[in-house]
């Protein structure tokens, strides 16, 4: 089970998370309590080991910009939230990073994994970030195959259960391990990972 945990800040975060065995990390560009300046971000990326990827988190910013800021901040992949053209995804992707399709899980929603050169594709609630859950029996039909990561209100108390669900590839965290918004508690980052890979 891959996971990915989410909005780190600090450097005593990126070390958590990589004591409590994250296979991901992502550092949010966009307005939110967890954002990261660019500079902090760099600062940061250097913290994360080989083993694990860094992946810069976007919403809705052009992706000449995402480009731009990803190279000044040397994360290895980029996520991408929000209405973007296939062209988006693709220019992004011929760049060099490895691109994660983040989209929520709608009527029409395209979840074949690659289809705009993305490496994984993460289903997500409609506000991205927002701790919500959504409804898995959305899955039904239209569950996607490989590498697709499931986000979206998930904790330690019902990732196990999720997982048994939805069978993703991985799982992705943000609200679920935090003391309060924006603060990540060590304790709850490794009690995640824990539970997510006991499914
Ligand atoms: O976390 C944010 O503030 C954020 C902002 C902009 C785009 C994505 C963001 N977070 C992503 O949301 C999911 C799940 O979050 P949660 O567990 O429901 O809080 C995760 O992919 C984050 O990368």
């Amino acid at each position: 089970m891959y996971v990915k945990l989410c909005g780190l800040r600090t450097t005593a975060d990126v070390a958590a998370a990589v004591e409590a065995g994250a296979d991901a990390v992502g550092f949010v560009f966009s307005p939110s309590a967890r954002q990261v300046d660019p500079g902090t971000a760099r600062r940061l990326v250097r913290e994360v080991p080989g083993h694990v990827l860094s992946i810069g988190v976007f919403s809705g910013v052009p992706a000449p910009e995402v480009r731009r800021l990803a190279t000044e901040a040397g994360v290895a992949a980029v996520q991408l939230h929000g209405d973007y053209p296939r062209s988006a995804f693709t220019e992004v992707a011929a760049s060099g990073v490895t691109l994660v399709r983040a989209v929520p899980l709608e009527p029409g929603t395209d979840v074949r994994v690659g289809a705009h050169g993305e490496a994984m594709l993460l289903l997500d609630s409609p506000v991205a970030g927002s701790g919500r859950r959504w409804d898995l029996a959305a899955l039904d039909g239209a569950r996607p195959e490989g590498r697709w990561l499931l986000a979206g209100g998930l904790g330690v108390a019902d990732v196990a259960e999720a997982v048994t669900r939805a069978r993703p590839w991985g799982v992705d965290v943000s609200s679920g391990i935090e003391s309060s918004r924006g603060v990540k508690d060590h304790g709850l980052m490794r009690e995640f990972v824990a539970a997510a890979r006991s499914a």
